[in-house]
């Protein structure tokens, strides 16, 4: 558990004449004077006691500012007056509260075992959506301070800590910090994702987990698979190798990989796409199409960048939640990103169809924008030896400046009525997004 977080104190200890008549003179009336949050005031308190074991009234009113009924109230409950002795007239700490630093967010001994406002805070802001922090926010000064701080660490990474390096929100053009959904590195298989997703904290203290956190989902077929020694995996002699790979990464559209019926292990080098984000990216606002992906290094044509995470649906509930997705959007209250592939089957007769959805349970490929020229970035659907899903990966298509915007067709199919503008600014954009009803 962290440290517990004391507000700043007021000035410094004033025991000279010349500071005791400029107090005085400077004093604040008692209406200016507003008061504390009570745990955080006797926090401030026990921290004076510390500093010297004997304190004024007076002396402590200059230290916290606070009103001098409400402190008085307080020093009642904490604190002996000295009537006579060498420290007549001041107070001190009761017995019960002398010397507890090792009991820190322990002290009150009317509530054993209770934790200080900022320690509660770090517990329970992290796991609230954006409106049940602003109200937690309203509650008072220390926890407006412990929202904050999990506010500015979810705009320094949405990942999470689930991915190896951090992906910071950037919003030159209004006060939204951030956008709020559930990260996963990949995709899972819905209802469990939803259910396991509705609860997942954001913005704790503590360090970043090693990443990533969450099981994978087994997702197919555990027999299948290549027994290569790890060192020949990959190569021409491993039934999971793709001989068109490095092809694939530059414009072919598909790859193979070793998988989870294979008996090597993660780190396997025919695993390309299975670390997840390794690139520097960021999320920057901007006016017209809301959030967009960046490179935030210069990306290496055919490295891989990221693969498209979400909840896998079925095509009835692709259909329901599509619904309900173009009312939203079209009312300018959601940026849906629930996308459809197809891949046609080698009879070219029937084609296999997979619904991703990221837009409640994503990664950071929700976050990428159209461009209807096709983008700098190329998707490929890679299977892996032992899944019966293909995935969406994206690798680049060409070398990516630091700065750029990451883009991609979403297709070219606008058989919608009426489409949602389009804003990606290349030459032979018809102007609406493409979409089609599932
Ligand atoms: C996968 S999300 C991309 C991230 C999204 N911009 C956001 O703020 O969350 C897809 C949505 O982004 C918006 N979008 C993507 N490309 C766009 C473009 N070229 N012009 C306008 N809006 C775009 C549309 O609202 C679309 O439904």
């Amino acid at each position: 558990m962290g440290v517990r977080t004391l507000l700043p104190l007021v000035g410094g200890a004033q025991s000279g004449a010349k500071e005791k008549k400029k107090a005085t003179a400077t004093k604040p009336s008692e209406q200016k004077r507003t008061r504390r949050d009570r745990k955080d005031l006797e926090n401030i308190l026990f921290k004076l006691f510390e500093r010297q074991p004997n304190w004024s009234l007076k002396h402590l009113m200059q230290e916290t500012d606070q009103p001098e009924q409400f402190l008085k109230e307080i020093m009642n409950d904490l604190c002996v007056y000295n009537k006579r002795g060498p420290n007549q007239g001041t107070h001190e700490l009761k017995p019960e509260y002398k010397n507890t630093s090792h009991l820190d967010g322990m002290r009150d001994p009317r509530a054993a075992g209770a934790v200080s406002v900022s320690e509660l805070a770090e517990l329970v802001l992290p796991w609230l959506p954006p409106a049940d922090l602003a109200a937690a926010a309203s509650a008072s000064r220390a926890m407006r301070a412990a929202a904050s701080a999990v506010t500015a660490r979810r705009a320094a990474d949405f990942s999470r800590g689930l991915e190896a390096v951090p992906v910071p929100f950037d919003n030159p053009i209004d006060s939204n910090p951030y956008a709020y959904f559930l990260y996963t590195p990949f995709s899972l298989i819905h209802p469990a994702a939803s259910a396991s997703a509705h609860a997942q904290p954001w913005g704790c203290a503590q360090a970043r987990p090693p990443c990533p956190t969450w099981p994978r989902p087994d997702l197919g077929l555990p027999s299948a698979g290549c027994a290569c020694a790890e060192a020949d995996c990959g190569g021409a002699g491993c039934p999971c190798a793709d001989a068109e790979a490095e092809m694939a990464a530059a414009g072919m559209g598909t790859l193979r990989e070793c998988g989870d019926g294979c008996a090597c292990g993660p780190s396997c080098a025919n695993r390309r796409t299975q670390r997840g984000v390794t690139a520097r990216l960021r999320v920057v606002r901007q006016l017209k199409k809301g959030w967009g992906l960046h490179a935030a290094e210069v990306l290496r044509r055919a490295q891989f960048v990221c693969e498209y995470a979400g909840e896998f649906l079925t095509t009835e509930e692709t259909r329901r939640r599509q619904r309900l997705y173009d009312e939203l959007a079209s009312a300018g209250k959601l940026s849906p990103a629930l996308l459809v592939i197809r891949e046609h089957l080698p009879s070219g007769r029937s084609c296999m169809r997979v619904n991703i959805d990221a837009t409640k349970v994503g990664n950071v490929a929700r976050f990428i924008n159209h461009s209807c020229d096709g983008g700098n970035l190329q998707p490929v659907l890679v299977r892996s030896s032992g899944s019966l899903l293909p995935r969406l990966c994206f690798f680049a298509a060409r070398d990516i400046a630091e700065g750029e915007e990451i883009t991609f067709s979403y297709g070219d199919a606008r058989l919608k009525h009426k489409g949602l503008p389009c804003f990606c600014g290349s030459s032979c954009c018809p102007g609406v997004l493409p979409a089609e009803e599932t």
